[in-house]
């Protein structure tokens, strides 16, 4: 991907602990959501990585899941047809969640946010209070789009890179919080 291909590994790196395959193109896809936008807008979504089950427990569904009943082989993030279907089901309320093997095991994704111990910046809203939130109480890193384009990488309740796809910008936020 261009140059932020570098960069990218070096967030996803293993010390994440999560899959940093998974967590790479889960990445990617998120610069990608942002610099696209669907249908002429821009579009804000987001992604927990890792520690899939403890995140179902942790969340509750907005809709009927449009992801349940299709095979794992289906749902890979890695799969230019899933890709395409999560640029479109961006559109909707909630988060994704991906397990550490790479599959999209649900979607539009109410998380509980509970925002004790949260590093965060001022001025992020609630979809980036539920990144932190997940990232702290789980084993999860959680990526976040914002509205505004700005991808954030959020690991045990901070935020640990931030990419404004259109300028090709990366920002590092200190290492490994926690580990
Ligand atoms: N707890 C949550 N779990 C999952 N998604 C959430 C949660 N809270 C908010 N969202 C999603 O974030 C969207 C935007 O909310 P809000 O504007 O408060 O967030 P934000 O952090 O300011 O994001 P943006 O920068 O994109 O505006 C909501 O419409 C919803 O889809």
């Amino acid at each position: 991907m261009d140059g932020l291909d570098d960069p990218i590994a070096e967030i996803c790196s293993e010390e994440r602990g999560v899959d940093n395959r998974t967590l790479k193109k889960v990445v990617e896809l998120a610069v990608e959501i942002a610099r696209e936008g669907r249908e002429g807008r821009k579009i804000g979504t987001l992604f927990t990585v890792g520690d899939h089950e403890e995140v179902l427990v942790r969340s509750r569904p907005l809709i009927l899941d449009p992801l349940t009943g299709h095979p794992d082989d289906k749902k890979r993030v890695k799969d230019p047809d899933m890709r395409e279907t999560i640029k479109e089901l961006a559109q909707l309320d909630g988060a994704f969640v991906v397990s550490d093997g790479g599959v999209v095991v649900s979607a539009a994704r109410y998380l509980d946010a509970a925002s004790r111990n949260l590093d965060i910046p001022l001025g992020l809203g609630s979809r980036h209070m539920a990144a932190a939130s997940i990232s702290r109480n789980t084993g999860t890193v959680a990526v976040a789009v914002s509205e505004s384009s700005t991808v954030r990488v959020f690991d045990e309740g901070g935020v640990v890179a931030e990419v404004v796809p259109e300028v090709w910008m990366l920002r590092g936020y200190g290492p490994y919080p926690g580990r």
